[in-house]
Parts: C-alpha cells; structure tokens; sequence
C-alpha cells in the first residue's frame, strides 16, 4: 500500500494495493500491522456505511469528548472529501485537507481523531464506508457549518443537499474552545 501525505500532518491518503485478475479485484481495506509499520496504530470499535444521492453534503462533524478517528473509503461511486483540524492549540488550527476518494481509485482517508469531517457526493449516488477508533456518542456528536468563510473549503458543489441539523451547524468561531477538540 501507499501512503501519500496530505497538507495536514496526520491526514494521509492511502492507496490499497489492488490484485486484479480474471475473476475481478482483492484488496486489503485495512491491515492492522501494515498500518502500525507506517506509524499509524489504529484500533476500530466501528464500521458505518451511507449511501447518498448526487449533491447530498454530509458534514462537518466531530465528536467531542469521545473523539473518534475514522479511516474513510468509498464502494460505489466517488465524493469529495474533507478533513479539518480543529483541535484548539493546533499549529494547523482551522486549515482543512481535501481526497477525492471514489469506487475507482480506491483510495482510502484517515481522518485522525480531533479533526472534523465532511463529504459531498460527486456521482449519482456514493456509498461510504468507514472504520472509526470510538463509539458513536450520540451526546458528543457535534457540528461545524459546511460553508464557513473562515475555513474556505474548496467544495466542488455551491448548492449541497444537507440534513436538517448540518443546515443550522454553528461556525467555529461561534463555538466556544473549552468545547473543542485540544492538542495533540
Ligand atoms: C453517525 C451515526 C449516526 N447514527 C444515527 C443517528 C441518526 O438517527 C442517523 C443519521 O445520523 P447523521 O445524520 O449524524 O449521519 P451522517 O450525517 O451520515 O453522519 C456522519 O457524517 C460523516 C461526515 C461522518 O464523519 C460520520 O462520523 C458521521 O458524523 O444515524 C447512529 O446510529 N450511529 C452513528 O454512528
């Protein structure tokens, strides 16, 4: 597999090695040792799948306290991808990192814990796959408004498809810090 680096440190992208033959394609989605040699120990308590229609945007979300990491992919169709560092004391503090991630480049996002997470689907529909280091918590789940001027992230889409409560998600400014991820 490769790891390519993103212009967030601890943002990587990572391409599965495919073994293609006459029956179709195998690849690893995740190999625990594997990643532990490149430097990333991950433990996953939780896979999710989504499905999602043309222009549907679903993010920016976090978990906090109960941060969760989450290794991300793509199985049918392709999105755009995004993480945001929004861990308080940050070098990186408000910059984000973008992967178009798609059933075809197979490529995979890891996404580490303290980091906001979003995706806007690019194909008629996109299933979404990924493994995440914590539970779902349904109290720590939270929220960052998809289009704040201050994060200035390049979406691919102007009008998004966005659920009732990441229409209202506050901007990070608006959030107070002691209700933020810190660092590292
Ligand atoms: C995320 C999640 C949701 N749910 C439930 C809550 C709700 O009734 C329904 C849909 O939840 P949401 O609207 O939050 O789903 P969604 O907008 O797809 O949320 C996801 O978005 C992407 C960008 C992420 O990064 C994920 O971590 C997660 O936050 O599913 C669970 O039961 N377990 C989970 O782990």
């Amino acid at each position: 597999m490769k790891i390519i680096k993103t212009e967030l440190p601890g943002c990587v992208v990572i391409e599965p090695a495919v073994h293609g033959d006459a029956r179709g394609f195998f690849y690893e989605s995740f190999n625990q040792q594997r990643f532990a040699d490149a430097g990333y120990a991950l433990e996953f308590v939780q896979s999710n799948v989504s499905r999602s229609a043309r222009g549907v945007l679903r993010g920016l979300h976090y978990q906090w306290p109960n941060p969760q990491g989450k290794l991300v992919s793509v199985l049918e169709g392709e999105v755009y991808d995004v993480a945001v560092d929004i861990r308080v004391g940050s070098p990186t503090f408000g910059r984000w990192a973008a992967a178009i991630l798609s059933a075809q480049n197979k490529r995979h996002f890891w996404v580490p814990e303290g980091f906001a997470h979003g995706f806007a689907v690019l194909s008629e529909y996109a299933t979404f796959v990924y493994q995440c280091t914590a539970l779902y918590d349904r109290a720590s789940d939270a929220g960052l408004r998809w289009n704040d001027a201050a994060l200035a992230i390049g979406w691919p889409i102007a009008e998004p498809s966005l659920s009732d409560k990441d229409t209202k998600a506050p901007f990070l400014a608006d959030v107070p810090r002691d209700k933020l991820p810190t660092y590292p």
